[in-house]
């Protein structure tokens, strides 16, 4: 039974995809309720109030999934969950509308004196003079980072009359057309906007993005507004803007510390603020809550999710084209670690035909999953499988070949150590299935699954008969055997396969037969 906690109060209503389900068990509560044990969560949801640091992931060991019900991910410490092998989730586009919506009101009501007039209003007070506004007709609105909320606030604005510019270093000049806005330079909205508003995450690079020197570059007189993450605006060098009257006012839904306190901007009157209310609607708060939903249920039912932070989204098209390879590249990953049990320095895959044509960085982390399954005891997956490797000194390498030897596609892994080479090469074949052509240099054929035995021998006479009667005299049915030589009387191989895994007591009969080289065990 999958345990679920919903944090943050998530809309229920939108959790409906994780209820009544046979398989789950839903808890809304916090990560601080009595009556829920965290250490049994497999999946936690939150919105922005639950800070998912690696002290809280330490104390959640079974987690793992997160689902951000918003956009938003500063409050997870991406970094440590992709260390532990936990995907993150959110809820990209669920709450775009409300929170545009939120920041156009605020542009009006900042540029009309909405609530300091409607404050004067209900204490009895009647000062028309006092709240004379300015109208967004004719105004030049300058958007820093023009995604999705940037992109609807642009038609809006556009739709009242203003002329819309945009810095954003990612937009290309005919999104920036089709939108019908003018791409500009960082300094070009500086300078020409009068309303500059910021729709970016918060990162290193915009972190501050509007401080003393750059607000020095605005117009005198400019409006801000912030409804995207507190300190893309830095709020000491706004409030001193506000004080010297360069800054006309502004409009701020997030802070950089929530709530934020005796802060010297809620004491300007020309500031007017709200307490993160973007995403607050009664249709942002259930799309969001279903969206996150539905991508657990996806993940507990095994399938890709479709807006991870770390790992590569795949639509159902993608996801079925690509599922068969990524379970041959998982297969291939145990059986060269379990062939070639040895210390490994380097692992290359190559890719070719229709295998080359899928998103190979996922196939390469399944991969390296299935290789590490056995290797260590922490749980690898395809989150953090790329992480496990460079800690252990392992390069992974990926390449595309246009030889795909016969097949419509081929997946080849090579695997170096202590100038050792091993290879294994494997293919999907329509309507047929995963087949391993090639086994450290040998030719061979054999579908990757169930109870393996992979016998290195030499090609002698009576060699595979001495091993089927060893099997036989104890009572152990083969189901398929499959054998590759290079040339006669030389090394050779059989993979043989059976409906139950082989005692350790077998394995050493059959290792002390004569021409035996060498004998490994795999379960896939
Ligand atoms: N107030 C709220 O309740 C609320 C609700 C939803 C989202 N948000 C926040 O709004 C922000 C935007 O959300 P979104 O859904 O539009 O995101 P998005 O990813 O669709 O858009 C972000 C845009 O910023 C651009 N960008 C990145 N770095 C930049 C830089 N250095 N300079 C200029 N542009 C840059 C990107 O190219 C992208 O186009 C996020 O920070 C999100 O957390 C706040
Ligand atoms: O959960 C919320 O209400 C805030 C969400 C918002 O900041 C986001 O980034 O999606």
């Amino acid at each position: 039974m999958f345990q679920v906690l919903a944090a943050d109060s998530i809309k229920e209503e939108g959790l409906q995809p994780l209820l009544e389900q046979p398989d789950i068990q839903l808890h809304i509560g916090s990560i601080d309720s009595e009556n829920i044990d965290i250490q049994k969560i497999d999946a936690l949801l939150v919105r922005s109030a639950t800070k998912v640091t690696s002290e809280l992931l330490d104390r959640m060991p079974s987690l793992k999934i997160v689902g951000r019900a918003g956009v938003g991910v500063d409050n997870i410490d991406i970094a440590e969950a992709t260390k532990r092998g936990i995907i993150v989730v959110n809820a990209p586009d669920g709450n775009t509308i409300s929170t545009a919506e939120h920041t156009f009101a605020m542009m009006a009501a900042l540029m009309r004196n909405i609530p300091q007039a409607h404050s004067t209003v209900k204490k009895g007070e009647w000062k028309r003079n006092q709240f004379i506004g300015n109208e967004l007709y004719g105004k030049t609105l300058g958007i820093i980072g023009l995604g999705r909320i940037g992109s609807e606030l642009a038609k809006r604005a556009r739709a009242f009359g203003m002329s819309v510019k945009v810095y954003d270093p990612f937009l290309t000049k005919e999104r920036a057309e089709i939108l019908g806005v003018q791409l500009s330079t960082f300094d070009e909205v500086l300078a020409e906007a009068d309303i500059i508003t910021v729709h970016t995450p918060l990162t290193k690079e915009t972190k501050g993005l509007l401080n003393e020197r750059t607000l020095s570059q605005t117009k005198k007189g400019v409006y801000l507004l912030n409804c995207a993450r507190g300190g893309i605006i830095d709020e000491m060098a706004l409030a001193h803007f506000i004080e010297n009257g360069h800054v006309a006012g502004a409009a701020l839904d997030v802070f950089e510390v929530e709530p934020p306190g005796d802060h010297p901007l809620l004491k300007l009157d020309s500031v007017i603020v709200t307490p993160h209310l973007g995403a607050s609607t009664k249709e942002a708060q259930l799309n969001v809550a279903t969206q996150v939903a539905r991508e657990i249920r996806t993940f507990f039912d095994d399938k890709p999710v479709a807006n991870s932070i770390n790992l590569p989204a795949m639509s159902k098209e993608i996801y079925e084209k690509i599922q068969p390879f990524h379970q041959l590249a998982k297969e291939m990953g145990k059986i060269v670690s379990e062939c070639h049990n040895k210390g490994i320095s380097e692992l290359t895959a190559t890719y070719s035909g229709t295998a080359a044509e899928l998103e190979t960085s996922f196939l390469t982390k399944a991969l390296l999953a299935g290789f590490f399954e056995n290797r260590i005891d922490i749980k690898v997956n395809e989150v953090n499988a790329i992480h496990i490797a460079k800690e252990r000194g392992i390069i992974v390498g990926e390449k595309v070949t246009g030889n795909s030897y016969g097949y419509a596609n081929t997946i080849t892994i090579t695997a170096r150590g202590d100038g050792d080479v091993f290879t294994a090469r494997g293919t999907f074949i329509e309507h047929y299935g995963p087949r391993i052509v090639n086994l450290d240099g040998f030719t061979i054929d054999f579908h990757p699954s169930g109870n393996l035995l992979y016998i290195q021998h030499m090609d002698r006479p009576g060699v595979i008969g001495h091993v089927g009667k060893v099997l036989g005299d104890h009572g152990v049915n083969i189901a398929t055997m499959q054998v590759g030589r290079k040339e006669a009387g030389g090394e050779a191989i059989m993979v043989l396969s059976f409906d139950k895994p082989l005692s350790d007591d077998m394995i050493v009969k059959l290792e002390s037969l004569q021409d035996i080289v060498a004998i490994n065990s795999i379960v896939l």
